[in-house]
């Protein structure tokens, strides 16, 4: 499968996202059909060390097993004890020129937000862009202004065939809209991992 279509549902999380066991989470996830998978343990009450090492191993394992897509955000360290299949970065952190020449065969997935990222972004390096926030988010407690569908529209018109995914305050209502915009999948945190019913929200996203 190719990489748009493997993006095309997109679940991210942590421990700290969490209200149950991400374990089971993230089962009921892939029950419901997502397509990759973004382990990203930051923040307040988020694991550390071993415990972040010991999760991420039980979440990669699971998404071997369904051949979902496992990436792990920010933190190079763990993509090689994690087997990840990739790493996805923002403005701020590790140049995607460095983690190229160091995991010349991994996805790199970079975060987009604005006109004056994009000036600075070498698109060219990278497999993926990650485009907002779409819509107001309370996950992220430093995510910038939100930018709307025509952030994607301008993207996906500026880079017809660089995959594109579109975050923040995505929801099975609006998701349609991120797609209509021209985004190759939709990511979400707070719409899975709070649902009551995790795999009725994965499957009908
Ligand atoms: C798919 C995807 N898109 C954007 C982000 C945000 O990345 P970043 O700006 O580095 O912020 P943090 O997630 O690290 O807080 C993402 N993680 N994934
Ligand atoms: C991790 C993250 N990155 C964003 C960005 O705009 O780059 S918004 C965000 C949080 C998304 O969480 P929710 O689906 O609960 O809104
Ligand atoms: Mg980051």
């Amino acid at each position: 499968m190719n990489l748009r279509k493997r993006l095309r549902k997109y679940l991210i999380m942590g421990s700290q996202n969490c209200p149950r066991d991400p374990v089971k989470i993230l089962e009921e996830a892939i029950a419901g059909g997502i397509t990759a998978f973004q382990f990203r343990e930051k923040g307040l009450g988020s694991l550390k060390g071993e415990d972040k090492l010991s999760l991420g191993q039980k979440l990669r394992k699971l998404c071997r097993q369904h051949d979902v897509l496992f990436i792990v955000n920010d933190d190079s360290v763990l993509v090689d004890p994690l087997e990840a299949d990739g790493i996805h970065v923002g403005q701020e952190d590790m140049s995607v020129k460095q983690l190229r020449s160091t995991f010349p065969n991994k996805i790199i997935g970079l975060s987009v937000s604005n006109e004056a990222e994009l000036k600075e972004s070498s698109v060219d390096v990278v497999d993926y862009l990650g485009a907002g926030p779409v819509f107001g988010t309370s996950t992220k407690l430093d995510a910038k202004v939100a930018v709307g569908v025509e952030w994607i529209e301008k993207l996906r018109g500026m880079y017809p065939d660089v995959p594109l995914v579109g975050i923040g305050g995505v929801t099975v209502r609006n998701s349609g809209l991120v797609l209509e915009a021209g985004a190759d999948g939709v990511c979400v945190i707070s719409a899975m991992t709070y649902a009551d019913d995790v795999r009725d929200v994965a499957s009908r996203l």
